[in-house]
């Protein structure tokens, strides 16, 4: 059987590696079975599997969500992983957690471990640890908190201090359906994300609106690049242009 089947759980003081099969766990299942070879902590089956199973999966990638407290990481992550909002109080993240999805991208099952990090800035030297590893990162702020705009560069000289240096980013300005509350205009997210060159699209946990589409997106390129199908080159900015909804409408 040359597929992996997706664990699931939380590690909320495990070491960044420990929990995750990108990491140490990808190379030690992919040196003792048969058929998985581990290429840059990507693990890949080198002959189709016969599963159909959400369960199982082709390639795994750690995706790691970051942003000041309060931007709606967590409530992204939920909404991604169970279709709800989480409504009612607002319950900061204490350190770090991961869950998996797994999605069909062009045939192919792409496991995303997807690990949400505290954005408190006491939690800050925890979540440095996990950059090493990360594949991509989503990078949001809250249309509706101007700081969270202003931070954002902090946000990315950390990740450039801390990622790996051909990281998957994407700048995403979240609650979008705040219509009353907004205090950061899309074109405001759009100018920034242009000036660093990173992809943009604005979401909404509450709605759903391009939530979907932001992970899909990221799976998309990851994808593209574990198959090194330079031929066909993934443009992640132009699939979101294509695909992304307006904050006027809802997408679930
Ligand atoms: N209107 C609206 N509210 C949201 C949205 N996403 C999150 N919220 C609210 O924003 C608050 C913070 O959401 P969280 O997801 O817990 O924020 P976080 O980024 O995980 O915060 P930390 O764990 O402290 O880093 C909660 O009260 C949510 O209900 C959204 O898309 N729209
Ligand atoms: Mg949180």
């Amino acid at each position: 059987m040359s597929r992996k089947k997706a664990a699931r759980g939380k590690a909320a003081s495990s070491s960044p590696s420990a929990g995750s099969p990108a990491g140490k766990g990808a190379g030690k299942a992919a040196r003792s079975s048969p058929g998985i070879v581990p290429m840059n902590g990507v693990v890949h089956p080198s002959r189709p599997s016969i599963s159909n199973s959400s369960e199982f999966y082709d390639v795994a990638f750690k995706v790691m969500l970051v942003g000041d407290s309060g931007v709606g990481k967590t409530c992204l992550l939920v909404r991604f992983k169970d279709g709800a909002f989480l409504a009612g109080s607002f319950i900061s993240t204490v350190g770090i957690d991961f869950r998996n999805k797994v999605l069909d991208i062009d045939g192919v099952k792409v496991k995303l471990q997807i690990w949400d990090t505290a954005g408190q800035e006491r939690f800050r030297s925890v979540t440095h640890a996990y950059y090493r590893d990360a594949h991509a990162l989503l990078l949001l702020y809250d249309v509706t908190n101007k700081t969270s705009f202003d931070n954002i560069q902090a946000w990315l000289t950390e990740i450039h201090e801390y990622a790996q240096q051909d990281v998957v980013l994407m700048l995403l300005g979240n609650k979008a359906d705040a219509t009353h509350d907004r205090v950061v205009r899309r074109e405001d997210g759009e100018r920034l994300a242009k000036e660093f060159g990173v992809p943009f699209m604005e979401t909404s946990a509450r709605s759903g609106l391009n939530v979907e589409l932001a992970f899909t997106a990221v799976a998309k390129e990851l994808k593209h690049r574990s198959t090194k199908e330079p031929s066909e080159k993934f443009q992640l900015q132009e699939y979101v242009n294509k695909e992304m909804k307006g904050a006027g409408c809802c997408r679930a």
